[in-house]
This record gives structure tokens, C-alpha cells and sequence, in this order.
């Protein structure tokens, strides 16, 4: 335990403020990517009326200081009920400063939870751990009790209700498989097919899409949504992803399926988000 407290503060903070400034890029460089399908990207707002690239980027840029808090609480921390209080509280704190900086707008609720915890976990990890490491410590984290929870019921919560489906907590408390198993493969996959980085990057978000019980759709759209979405999205890459004309043609349609139900797979986005900043963080 000496050797592991004897790194220096500023060091700490260094690699603290590299986590946090990776979190945002990763928040960025998700909401550009296009085209995605319902989703706000660089060519407008998809399926949203109260989003726009521009909010989700000053939105992403207010939430560094709450990822870097994240960070340097959890520096080489277990994960116990103390720490778990913490990032609850953290968590919180950022989703007010977000709340703040939209003027009321949701834009990035989920994506706080994905990816705090995730940055609570590489730190724990001392900013080095491999995908799986990272993985298990976020999710032992979700596992645990947060006991200043708020009581109110949320959309996410009616639809894993309503549907009987996994949300985004049960998708942190069992260590990110979207992530882990389905979109970093796929990215890691389609750069060496020979896709370029936007390419590599859409096929992982359809990787998500072909099986995520996204409670953002199943608000929006219900069942048949969430059923259109998956059929999609494995249809895209099926066709042989984003890098292929084939496979262009397949997201047109998916997207166009999607605006008509009025959907947009906000949960998938996190996920792409939380993809990003693994492949850039991991060892
Ligand atoms: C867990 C959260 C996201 C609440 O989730 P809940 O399912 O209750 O509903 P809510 O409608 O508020 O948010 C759901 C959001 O999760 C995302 N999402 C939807 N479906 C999924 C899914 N299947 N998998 C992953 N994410 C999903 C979407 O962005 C959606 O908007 C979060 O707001 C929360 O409770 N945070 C508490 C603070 C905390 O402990 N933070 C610690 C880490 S920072
Ligand atoms: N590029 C993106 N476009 C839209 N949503 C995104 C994007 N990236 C991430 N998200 C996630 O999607 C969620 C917003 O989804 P949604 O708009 O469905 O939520 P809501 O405001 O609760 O519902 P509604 O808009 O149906 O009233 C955010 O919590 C955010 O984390």
C-alpha cells in the first residue's frame, strides 16, 4: 500500500485531469459521429426537439470537473460503500452542473452514469487496467448500495418495468457487456477490414444497437421500436458495415425506420461514448 500512496499529488491530479479530459473528448466525438440514426450528430437532431450539437458539446465541456472529482476520489481506492457514497454524490453534483449548463435539458444523464463510472474505475485501477479490470471495478461499483439514491421514479426505471428488460444500471452491474463484448471487438474488427476510424466507429454503435434494450426507444416507440432497431442495425452490418455501400444503404434505412417511430437510442450512444473512452484509457 506504501508504494501505491507514495505517488506524488500533482501527480495524481495529472492523470486525474487526463482521465477527465478523455471523458469529454469521448462525449464529443460520439455526439459528431455521423450518421447516426435518431441520434443528434453533426448533420442536425435526429429524432430530438430540444437537442443540437452545440448543446451536447457545451453540455460534455461542463461535465470535466465532475469526471476529474470522479477520478481523483477514486485514486487507487477499493470499492466499498464509502467510495460508492462519494461518486453517488459526484454523479449528482454533475448532472446539476449539466442540468445548468442545457437550461433543464437531459442531455448526457446516461452518459454520466456510463462513463463516471468507468472513470471512477480506471482510477481505482491507478489510470492503467486492462478493458476487463476497468469493467469488473465498475461494476462492482453499480453493485453496490447508493443510499441517497432519490426516490423518484424515472423514465428508465418505468421502461425496464413496463418491458421487463435490463436498463442502465443492470447493464453497469453486470460490467458493461455491450462494451466489452460486442462494440470494442467490433471496432477492433472493422479498423482491420479497413474501415476508416468514423466507420470503425458506426459499426460498434450498430454492434450496441442489435441487441440493447435501450429504454430511450422503448419510451419513445415501445416494442416494435426496440425490435425495428435491433433488425437494423444487424442488417447493417450484415451488409458489411458502415464501410461498405451495402451497408450504407442499410443505415439509411434503419434511419428512416427510426425517425418515423420517433426514436433515438440515447442508451446506445452512452455505450459508443463509454466504447471510445476504453479503447483510448485501457492498457
Ligand atoms: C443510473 C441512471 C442513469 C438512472 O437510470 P434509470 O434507468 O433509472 O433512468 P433514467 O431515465 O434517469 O436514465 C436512463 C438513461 O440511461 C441510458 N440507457 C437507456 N437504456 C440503457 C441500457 N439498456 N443500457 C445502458 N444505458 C441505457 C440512456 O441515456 C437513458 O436516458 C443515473 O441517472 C443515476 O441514477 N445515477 C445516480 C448517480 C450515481 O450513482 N452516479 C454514479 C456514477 S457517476
Ligand atoms: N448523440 C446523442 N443524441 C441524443 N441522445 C444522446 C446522445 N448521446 C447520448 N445521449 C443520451 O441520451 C439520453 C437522452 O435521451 P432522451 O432524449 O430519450 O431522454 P429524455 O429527455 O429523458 O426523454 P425524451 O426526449 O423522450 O423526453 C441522455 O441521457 C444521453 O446520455
Amino acid at each position: 500500500m506504501k508504494a501505491l500512496t507514495a505517488v506524488p499529488a500533482y501527480d495524481v491530479e495529472a492523470r486525474a485531469d487526463r482521465l477527465s479530459a478523455l471523458a469529454v473528448r469521448a462525449l464529443i466525438e460520439e455526439a459528431r459521429l455521423s450518421p447516426k440514426p435518431g441520434l443528434v450528430d453533426s448533420r442536425g437532431a435526429g429524432a430530438h426537439r430540444d437537442l443540437s450539437l452545440d448543446l451536447m458539446e457545451r453540455s460534455a465541456l461542463s461535465l470535466q470537473p465532475t469526471f476529474y472529482r470522479l477520478a481523483l476520489h477514486s485514486w487507487l481506492r477499493p470499492a466499498d460503500g464509502a467510495l460508492r457514497q462519494e461518486i453517488g454524490r459526484l454523479g449528482r453534483e454533475g448532472e446539476q452542473q449539466m442540468m445548468a449548463a442545457t437550461d433543464g435539458v437531459n442531455t448526457h444523464r446516461g452518459a454520466i452514469w456510463a462513463l463516471g463510472l468507468l472513470v471512477s474505475a480506471s482510477a481505482m485501477l491507478g489510470g492503467r487496467g486492462s478493458v476487463a479490470f476497468i469493467a469488473a471495478a465498475a461494476a462492482q461499483l453499480a453493485s453496490l448500495p447508493d443510499p441517497f439514491s432519490p426516490k423518484n421514479f424515472s423514465k428508465g426505471q418505468r421502461a425496464v418495468q413496463r418491458y421487463r428488460v435490463p436498463g442502465a444500471r443492470d447493464e453497469a452491474v453486470e460490467g458493461f457487456p455491450h462494451v466489452v463484448g460486442r462494440a470494442l471487438p467490433q471496432l477492433h474488427r472493422s479498423r482491420r477490414q479497413g474501415a476508416d476510424e468514423s466507420q470503425a466507429r458506426l459499426d460498434a454503435l450498430m454492434a450496441i444497437m442489435c441487441t440493447l434494450t435501450d429504454t430511450c426507444v422503448l419510451n419513445r416507440g415501445g416494442m416494435p421500436a426496440l425490435n425495428a432497431m435491433h433488425r437494423g442495425a444487424l442488417a447493417v452490418l450484415a451488409a458489411g458495415g458502415a464501410a461498405t455501400p451495402a451497408g450504407r444503404d442499410a443505415l439509411a434505412e434503419l434511419e428512416r425506420r427510426m425517425l418515423q417511430d420517433n426514436a433515438s437510442p440515447g442508451g446506445a450512444a452512452d455505450l459508443l461514448a463509454a466504447t471510445i473512452f476504453l479503447d483510448w484509457v485501457s492498457a
